[in-house]
């Protein structure tokens, strides 16, 4: 049947460089691992930073931790798509084969700060779906600091003294989610990751598949009875 071999091109689509920020501590680390759990289609951007590990987080999986020597040797051979100051440390998305990946279908999950999010959308903007994630309250964000207990009370109140002007760029981004519910949370990214993939720019086999159906309902109408 034509239509047997139609799907497979018809679901031919351009990746998207997905990106969640928030202020430190309103759950993106949370909502991301559950969306790579769920989501065998998109693969984490793995950030490089100069900040130090912290319990439980490993080399290459969660960040590639390196010196400040590394970092300003990777700025200086070019070696970022974007990267920031964040919280008195650096940190970058390596650029490795992102463009090409994003041809092939790829999807990428981008947890980066906003001025990351904007070098990205000055750069790709059409590839970019910028979510912003809120707090349900500045109390509970802090409580969630404190649970985390990952951080000193000095990097816990540098990070609060930080989440209004985090939260001042939420206008910036085309979505913004409350995370008070993590599984409501989760549901409303997952529906945006959903919605973004049928765009119809983003549908690269689409075209075809269309100009295939034209094709069977002209042959229809002609061979049809009068
Ligand atoms: N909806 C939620 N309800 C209660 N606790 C939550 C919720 N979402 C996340 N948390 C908890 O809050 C803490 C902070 O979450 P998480 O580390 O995901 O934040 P983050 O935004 O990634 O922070 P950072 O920018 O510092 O990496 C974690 O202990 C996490 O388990
Ligand atoms: N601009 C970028 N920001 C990044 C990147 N990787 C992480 N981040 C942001 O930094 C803060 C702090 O993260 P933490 O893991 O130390 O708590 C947070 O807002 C991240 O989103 C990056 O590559 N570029």
């Amino acid at each position: 049947m034509a239509g047997e071999h139609a799907l497979p091109n018809a679901l031919r689509r351009r990746g998207l460089m997905f990106v969640l920020s928030s202020p430190s501590g309103a759950g993106k680390t949370t909502i991301s691992r559950m969306l790579l759990a769920a989501d065998p289609e998109i693969k984490l951007s793995v950030s490089v930073t100069t900040r130090p590990m912290r319990p439980g987080e490993r080399h290459g999986v969660d960040y590639h931790f390196v010196d400040d020597a590394e970092f300003d040797r990777m700025v200086e051979d070019d070696d970022f798509y974007e990267w920031a100051h964040v919280f008195g440390h650096r940190y970058g998305t390596p650029k490795g084969h992102i463009r090409a990946a994003l041809k092939e279908g790829q999807d990428f999950l981008f947890d980066i700060d906003w001025q990351g999010t904007q070098q990205l959308i000055q750069k790709d903007k059409q590839d970019v779906v910028p979510v912003f994630i809120l707090p349900p309250s500045i109390d509970e964000l802090r409580r969630r600091l404190e649970a985390r207990a990952q951080d000193s009370e000095a990097v816990i109140q540098a990070r609060m003294d930080r989440a209004r002007a985090e939260i001042s760029h939420w206008d910036a981004y085309d979505y913004v989610v409350i995370n008070d519910s993590v599984d409501l949370c989760f549901a409303r990214v997952r529906e945006i990751l959903h919605a973004e993939r049928i765009k119809r720019r983003r549908q690269t086999g689409i075209i075809d598949f269309v100009r295939e159906l034209m094709g069977q309902s002209a042959v229809t109408t002609v061979a049809g009875p009068a």
